[in-house]
């Protein structure tokens, strides 16, 4: 089994500095801010997004299974934004991206298969 890594001792800087650069914009203007902008907008138009970019990704996903070089890093980009976007959503609600990295650490080495058989129906 691997080790569980220690979730406060792992740290994830890109997602770290970008999470502050969205908690500054919560209360930015949406002229100068796209992310004030979906923050204005409000949670609907972030859901949208959210669902907008998951689409993208699957279909980039499909193209890439046999495509080409391009097509793989479509891949890459697509699920960046995916990633993003669901950043914004959990920085409206005034979640910490860290808990997710969290629980993230917290299933590690938990077999999805054992997971499953523990649940109570
Ligand atoms: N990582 C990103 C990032 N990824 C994607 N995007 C934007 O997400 C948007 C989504 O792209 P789409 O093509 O789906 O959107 P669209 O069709 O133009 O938009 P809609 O009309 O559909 O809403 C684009 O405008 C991208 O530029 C991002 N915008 C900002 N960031 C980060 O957020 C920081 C703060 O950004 P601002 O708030 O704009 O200063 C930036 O410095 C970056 O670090």
């Amino acid at each position: 089994m691997n080790t569980p890594p220690n979730p406060t001792s792992e740290s994830a800087p890109v997602l770290d500095t970008l999470a502050e650069v969205l908690r500054t914009r919560r209360n930015a203007s949406p002229d100068n801010s796209y992310v004030a902008s979906l923050h204005h907008k409000g949670l609907n138009k972030i859901l949208e997004k959210v669902g907008e970019e998951a689409t993208e990704t699957l279909l980039a996903a499909k193209d890439a299974e046999h495509g080409s070089a391009e097509q793989r890093h479509a891949v890459i980009a697509e699920t960046a934004d995916l990633w993003f976007h669901s950043l914004v959503m959990l920085s409206h609600l005034e979640l910490d991206h860290q808990d997710v990295l969290n629980e993230l650490a917290r299933r590690f080495g938990m077999s999805g298969h054992d997971e499953k058989a523990a649940r109570t129906p």
